[in-house]
């Protein structure tokens, strides 16, 4: 089934992403449902006719299962910040809906639901006051939340802390005395201080050294294991997503590219966007050349088109070398090839 970009987007019958909790045997914690988000063009002065829209998500859906680690990747624009968001109820969507346990989150959401779904955005620096203690920013959503009494809040505070590997000394520093590492830890432990269950991680290694990466990588595997965590991390590192994910969607222009488990999506990927994304970046294991290093690997042209005016059919036909007359006409709905989804005419060709 095709149609039009814009089109009303029908309620889903079927689940929408059968693979989430395979491998944990668990149902879906949070599932996006055909979301969208668009935003508006600041009109030029003097034009007239219906305001410009950057389509910044179009029609994403996926889930995510207790226990499972979510990678999405893609190149800078293609959506993957406003996904986090809208899963975060941060903003809210033009269509489509975040679920849990079959119930909606609402984008103006209870507490309860917003303790729910923690967002961890990149630069931990910024992310706390450099003029208040550590100590104060990790008692503080506790406070908001009305949780506990200031005994219990320092005693969930060191709790925390002490799980992702620091300790209470750290809890007495200012955030400038933190080394970056110190801080990405810190970020983490604040958000799992109102006890999430889902975490949703906006490039968490993206401003770290190799070495605080490996870190970070290995303190978010085993919060998955130890607190069953669901994460959903958002990264243009597709050696961090590699390391880190049991599943992994390809974003290209707003949309899904390709869904599938990470093994398959981030090693040897069907769509021709997802093989070309993966064949230019560094293998780096030289011993393991899957179909993305394979000398028949399709080698886009031209630029990214702008997300205001995204093509018709499939966004990616322009630059597609395997592009015929029906990518240009009809959007390509995720389809089952292999062991992945993937949204292209001709991918199992
Ligand atoms: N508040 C906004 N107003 C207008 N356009 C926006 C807004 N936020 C995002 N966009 C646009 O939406 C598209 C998707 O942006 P988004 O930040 O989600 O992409 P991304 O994949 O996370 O990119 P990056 O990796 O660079 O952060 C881009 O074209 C961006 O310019």
């Amino acid at each position: 089934m095709t149609r039009p970009a814009d089109a009303a987007v029908p309620a889903p019958a079927a689940p929408l992403d059968a693979d989430a909790g395979e491998a944990t045997g668990q149902a879906p914690i949070l599932t996006a449902r055909h979301l969208r988000r668009y935003f508006p063009v600041p009109r030029t002065l003097g034009k007239r006719g219906p305001a410009a829209q950057v389509h910044a998500v179009e029609d994403v859906s996926f889930d995510v299962a207790p226990g499972e680690i979510l990678a999405i990747v893609g190149e800078s624009g293609c959506g993957k910040s406003t996904v986090a968001r809208m899963l975060a109820g941060l903003s809210e969507p033009t269509a489509g809906t975040v679920e849990s346990d079959g119930r909606t989150l609402a984008a103006h959401r209870s507490a309860a639901d917003q303790r729910l779904v923690q967002l961890v955005t990149q630069n931990p620096r910024a992310a706390f006051n450099r003029r208040r203690s550590i100590r104060h920013a990790l008692h503080q959503p506790l406070r908001v939340h009305g949780l506990a009494d200031k005994d219990e809040r320092e005693r969930r505070a060191l709790e925390t802390v002490q799980r992702v590997g620091l300790s209470a000394e750290h809890l007495d520093r200012m955030p400038r005395d933190l080394s970056g590492g110190e801080l990405a830890r810190m970020v983490l432990a604040r958000a799992l201080l109102v006890e999430p269950r889902v975490l949703v991680l906006d490039e968490p290694t993206a401003s770290l050294d190799a070495s605080v990466k490996a870190t970070v990588v290995n303190l978010l595997l085993r919060l998955r294991d130890e607190l069953g965590l669901a994460i959903v991390v958002i990264t243009h590192e597709i050696d961090i997503a590699r390391r880190l994910a049991d599943r992994a969607a390809v974003m290209y222009l707003g949309r899904i590219a390709e869904l599938g488990p990470a093994s398959e999506v981030l090693h040897g990927p069907v769509h021709p966007y997802a093989r070309m994304l993966l064949a230019s970046i560094p293998e780096p294991d030289p011993a393991r050349t899957g179909p993305a290093r394979a000398a028949d690997t399709p080698t886009a042209v031209g630029e990214v088109p702008s997300a205001v005016a995204p093509p018709p059919g499939c966004a990616y036909h322009p630059r597609c070398p395997l592009a015929t007359a029906v990518c240009t006409a009809e959007v390509p709905e995720l389809r089952r090839i292999g062991a992945v989804d993937a949204a292209c005419h001709h991918a199992d060709a």
